[in-house]
């Protein structure tokens, strides 16, 4: 693990997003497309900052030659305001003037019931969401990066404190639906996907981030799906700014 950390959040979404082109470089040195899955929550403002607001990066970013999958997604309409892709897409890619990036949703038509309205009276129809997402993700299930946020109580993806999904040992996207942070239906990838990745990266910011991040840096015994997640034999590295660090004691460098 590597923890990069900024004075501010500006700092974090430079940094980041100079990791992210250095990731998209090297993934299109041998292939034609950058596969990298997004996150919801704070992470649509930072990436925008980062990669479109800065002319240096953005002139870097090859958006048409990126596949973008969410990492979790909440099972609500795509322009709905709790939507990840809508969030991705409206704070994003509706940015960009010229290229864009194929953006990978899950498939609504499967939410609805015969007269179109959100249909939650089905467990089986919401695993089937959650199966047909996998069968669009990259064939090998490899990420060139993922990028994933921290909740306050230690969540990532919608992978929560404690819950049986942690022990998902098969599927690669699962569906969850009762999640503690609303809304309740949601899937998500689970750890046996992003223990593929070749890499992934945090973002956290802010000092209601500090009690968990102190938790996952200096406690080893600590359950938490971001600390299994940090854990996993791969290069992980937390981007963060300097009041989410208060209170670790973690070494941390700038990227
Ligand atoms: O519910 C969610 O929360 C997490 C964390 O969000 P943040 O705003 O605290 O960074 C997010 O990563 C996830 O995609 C989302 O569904």
């Amino acid at each position: 693990m590597v923890v990069y950390t900024s004075a501010d959040s500006a700092g974090v979404a430079t940094s980041v997003a100079k990791y992210i082109v250095n990731a998209q470089l090297n993934a299109l040195k041998t292939k034609k497309t950058f596969t990298i899955a997004v996150s919801g929550g704070s992470m649509g403002k930072v990436l925008k900052a980062g990669l479109i607001d800065s002319p240096e990066i953005a002139s870097q970013v090859q958006w048409d030659k990126w596949n973008v999958y969410l990492s979790d997604e909440r099972l609500v309409p795509l322009d709905h305001e709790d939507s990840n892709y809508g969030l991705f897409i409206s704070l994003v890619v509706d940015h960009l003037k010229d290229a864009k990036p194929s953006v990978h949703p899950i498939d609504v038509s499967l939410l609805t019931g015969e007269n179109g309205q959100v249909d939650g009276s089905d467990a089986a129809k919401d695993e089937s969401i959650a199966e047909a997402y996998a069968k669009v993700l990259p064939s090998d299930g490899v990420f060139d990066l993922i990028l994933l946020g921290c909740g306050p109580d230690g969540h990532t993806c919608s992978l929560f404190p404690g819950h049986a999904l942690l022990e998902e040992k098969s599927r690669s996207v699962a569906s969850i639906r009762d999640s503690p942070k609303p809304p309740p239906r949601r899937i998500t990838f689970t750890l046996p996907l992003l223990a593929k990745a070749e890499a992934i990266a945090f973002i956290a910011e802010g000092a209601g981030k500090a009690p968990v991040l102190e938790e996952i840096f200096n406690d080893p015994s600590s359950k938490l799906p971001c600390k299994i997640v940090t854990d996993l034999d791969l290069p992980v590295s937390w981007f963060v700014n300097d009041a989410a660090l208060q209170g670790t004691n973690v070494i941390s460098s700038k990227y």
